[in-house]
């Protein structure tokens, strides 16, 4: 049986270039070239420590749904991990964060995704919002599993960085369930302000 040229099989897993801390990782198909850095964008510096160190979570606002605590079906993502250019992070997949029975619901593995990503968008110095978020979903979730996050910057062009992160299941070394690549671009202050209803 031919496979239909537009279906993406095992082959089509390619070695993507990046600066993942491991080395290049495995994506299944090319990445998008709007979530992959232009030539001539400023590459993180191997070992060097990010711009800011302060973590996004903060004590006096809890209301964010993927690190909050006020969200009673919120993520609680934690942040593990921060070795000066990359993020690791874990959260635990209840029974509020299903889809399928007993499987994590994809759309909060890609909100996982956005949170640790834009976490580093956030110690890059700059206010960042994502762009664009690409996610592949590789494996099933179950609900009582612990899913860690690991982000990486792949370059700054202007007001667009390129951020690129994986969600493995258990153990930081488990299956890769979840991979994401994307753009944040820089905004000003009042961008978190003037669009407020009340
Ligand atoms: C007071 C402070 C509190 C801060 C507290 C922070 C806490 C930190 C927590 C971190 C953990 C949470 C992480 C969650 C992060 C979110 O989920 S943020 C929420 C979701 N995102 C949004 O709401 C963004 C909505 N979109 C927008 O506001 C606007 O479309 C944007 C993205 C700002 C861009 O608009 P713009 O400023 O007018 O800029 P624009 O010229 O259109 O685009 C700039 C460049 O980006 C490119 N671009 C824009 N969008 C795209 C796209 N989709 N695809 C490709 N290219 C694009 C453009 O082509 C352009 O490229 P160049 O021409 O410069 O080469």
């Amino acid at each position: 049986m031919t496979i239909p040229s537009d279906r993406v099989s095992g082959e089509d897993l390619e070695v993507w270039a990046s600066a993942a801390p491991d080395g290049p990782v495995r994506r299944r198909g090319p990445a998008s070239s709007r979530t992959t850095p232009p030539a001539g964008a400023a590459a993180p510096a191997a070992g060097a420590p990010f711009p800011r160190a302060s973590s996004p979570a903060r004590d006096d606002y809890q209301g964010c749904f993927g690190c909050g605590g006020d969200s009673p079906s919120g993520l609680r993502i934690v942040e593990t991990r921060v070795d000066g250019t990359s993020v690791e992070a874990e959260f635990a997949v209840r029974d509020v964060h299903q889809g399928a029975p007993g499987l994590a619901h994809g759309g909060l593995l890609a909100t996982a995704m956005d949170e640790v990503l834009g976490s580093v968008a956030w110690r890059l110095g700059g206010r960042y919002v994502t762009g664009r978020l690409e996610t592949d979903f590789l494996a099933p979730v179950p609900v009582g599993a612990t899913v860690r996050l690991r982000a990486w910057c792949n370059g700054v062009h202007g007001r667009k960085a390129y951020v690129e992160g994986e969600g493995r299941i258990g153990a930081p070394d488990g299956p890769v369930a979840v991979r994401a690549a994307a753009l944040f671009v820089e905004v000003p202050e009042e961008h978190f302000t003037k669009e407020r209803l009340n």
